[in-house]
């Protein structure tokens, strides 16, 4: 008989992370429909929309992220932690879940531990081949740590680690549309090649520069572009766009709803290195040139990128060298269709298939077996 289970799933901050956690709740859902599931988030940012949008139930706590080069500031940062603490607790003691998950950001910090120290087994999801500060403290308590990258035990006790990948939305592997019509969709010419130009949810401020910089070169390269920019810097590229005249060649957006759409036109992608862009890169075996941001936590995107170069499964620029050489090996590789799909056959070698089903059945393992004791 099904028995009803209580799973709480936190953590957010940025696509990277709320993507992966509602895949993994809708993977609990499909396996096991009468599955209770609470997302805890932070206040005020992304997961309070996209979880809701996604059908699942929201809790925000008041916590913020450690400022690492002001430490002074950071008072108010303690502060909002323990109320953090105290709320999660609260949270956790209403919805009594039998087993809680973590996915990296702000909010995942507190409530894991909160519930791991009142012995709730915990599962972290790792997704990037470098771990983060908080997966680090939160790892001696949890039962499980999915991750995504090979060599993950210089982090993690290798008795925990499960290696899963990182869990893709689904509808990013089921569109029927051909390249012609995705194309299109855009308003762009199926006779020409085209490079998706993407820099993570938030948009990339050295990538937007050297298209803002580079529009005179887009311009004469017979090759057309699609360009999301990010909400911040949107304005700024539109108004660049209009000083340039005509670009029929050039789509600019700040946001891409529909990623399916987009990764099916481009015959080349350039991108952050991102942990959940990398996955989808792999699973939709996309020719890819990867720019790694240099402002994220222990540079963790450079270890996401060479984890592909090493394997020939990526092109690299340095963010540092990406305004002289980003535009021109773009317009140079789109071109190559030997050196693209090699690009393709190796990376298509690193997609996980099945992530958040695999790691659902982990976490429904854990909480089956921690209700089992306790609610006889
Ligand atoms: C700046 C920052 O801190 N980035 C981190 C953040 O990634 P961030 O969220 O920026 O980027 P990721 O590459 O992990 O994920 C981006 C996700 O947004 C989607 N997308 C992107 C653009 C768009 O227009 N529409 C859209 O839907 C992509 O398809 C993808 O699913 O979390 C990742 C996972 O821990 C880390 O590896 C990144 O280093």
């Amino acid at each position: 008989m099904e028995k009803n289970v209580r799973i709480i799933i936190s953590g957010g901050g940025t696509g990277g992370h709320i993507f992966p956690a509602v895949s993994i709740a809708n993977a609990l859902k499909k396996q096991h429909p009468d599955t209770e599931i609470l997302f805890v988030g932070a206040e005020g940012r992304m997961e309070m929309q996209r979880v809701p949008a996604a059908g699942y139930r929201i809790i925000g706590l008041p916590v913020a992220g450690f400022d690492r080069k002001h430490l002074l500031k950071n008072i108010g940062v303690l502060v909002k932690l323990v109320r953090s603490q105290l709320k999660a607790r609260k949270i956790i003691k209403d919805f009594k879940p039998h087993a809680a998950v973590g996915v990296g950001g702000y909010a995942s910090g507190p409530t894991l531990k909160v519930a791991g120290s009142m012995g709730i087994p915990t599962l972290l999801q790792e997704q990037n081949s470098y771990a983060g500060v908080t997966n680090k403290l939160l790892a001696k308590q949890a039962a499980k740590i999915c991750v995504a990258y090979e060599g993950m035990e210089r982090f993690f006790d290798k008795n925990k680690i499960i290696l899963t990948g990182n869990p893709v939305r689904q509808n990013l592997l089921d569109t029927k549309l051909s390249r012609e019509e995705a194309v299109r969709s855009f308003g762009l010419d199926t006779t020409k090649k085209t490079v998706l130009i993407i820099g993570g949810s938030l948009g990339a401020r050295t990538i937007n520069r050297c298209v803002m910089q580079g529009l005179e070169k887009i311009k004469a390269s017979g090759v057309q572009f699609i360009w999301q920019t990010g909400k911040f810097y949107i304005d700024e590229a539109k108004a660049a766009v209009r000083q340039a005249g005509e670009l029929p060649m050039l789509y600019v957006t700040d946001f891409i709803a529909d990623m399916a759409t987009a990764y099916r036109a481009a015959d080349l992608v350039i991108s952050r290195a991102g942990a959940g862009s990398i996955s989808e890169l792999c699973l939709l075996e996309k020719p890819v040139i990867l720019v790694p941001s240099p402002n994220v936590a222990e540079d963790h995107q450079t270890k996401n990128a060479l984890a592909l170069v090493n394997k020939d499964a990526a092109l690299y620029v340095k963010d540092s060298e990406a305004a002289d050489k980003l535009l021109d090996e773009a317009v140079k590789a789109v071109n190559q269709p030997e050196t693209l799909k090699n690009l393709s056959t190796n990376i298509a070698k690193l997609a996980f298939r099945d992530s958040a089903d695999v790691i659902a059945t982990e976490v429904y393992k854990l909480a089956l077996n921690y209700k089992d004791k306790h609610e006889r």
